[in-house]
């Protein structure tokens, strides 16, 4: 049976070593290392955000054969640092979030009318996985999506990005330096050091 995303020999500048890794839809890695041994580059990479060479696919669509934005609506990353290009948070969104949405990671409807720059980062960071939700991504690659958050709000983002695999059946790669986290959110089986990627022959 064909794999639902499988990354064949990915390398770019800033990684030590090619990364192939096969992902089944549904699953949540979360992926951890040392500072600067490439886990964001890799992230990067997967998404199609910057050089690369090897090949990536997703239910047989092959990045390669498919237009940059197209590819990285599917294959959504999320930035630790957030971009933010409008004046307001209701203004970046296709659709309003309702006020559900937002309680659900602990957020005031009244923040849609809020100034960006007014925003913490912890609110930033769960706004912008809101936005990108939007968009139905099959891959979210999350960059320590939850290092600016309390330990409420933390636990509330994991419980939505949970919920979000399992309704849409999409898959995730997450990477946290939290080893707490890691243990609530991933049985061993989808925890994985960016060492032990680098190790494995492609
Ligand atoms: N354009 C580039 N060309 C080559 N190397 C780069 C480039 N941009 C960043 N690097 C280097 O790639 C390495 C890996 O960076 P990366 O951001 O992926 O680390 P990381 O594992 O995510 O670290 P952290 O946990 O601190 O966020 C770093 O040494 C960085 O300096």
């Amino acid at each position: 049976m064909d794999s639902f995303f499988t990354i064949s020999d990915l390398h770019t500048p800033g990684m030590r070593k090619p990364v192939s890794w096969q992902i089944d839809a549904g699953q949540l890695w979360l992926l951890f290392g040392p500072s600067g041994s490439g886990k964001s580059r890799l992230l990067k990479a997967i998404a199609d955000l910057i050089d690369h060479h090897g090949t990536a696919i997703l239910q047989q669509q092959d990045c390669a054969k498919m237009g940059a934005p197209q590819w990285r609506r599917q294959v959504m990353y999320f930035p630790a640092e957030t971009a933010w290009w409008l004046d307001t948070v209701v203004e970046h969104f296709e659709q309003t979030p309702s006020a559900q949405d937002l309680a659900q990671i602990g957020l005031p409807q009244s923040i849609l009318h809020a100034q960006i720059d007014q925003l913490s980062s912890g609110e930033k960071q769960r706004l912008a996985l809101l936005r990108g939700l939007q968009f139905k991504p099959k891959i979210l690659l999350l960059d320590e999506t939850s290092a600016n958050l309390d330990p409420v709000s933390t636990l509330q983002v994991e419980q939505l990005v949970q919920a979000y695999l399992q309704q849409q059946q999409a898959a995730a790669i997450w990477i946290s330096h939290d080893i707490a986290q890691r243990e609530r959110l991933a049985c061993p089986t989808y925890c994985c050091s960016i060492e032990a990627l680098y190790t494995l022959e492609a």
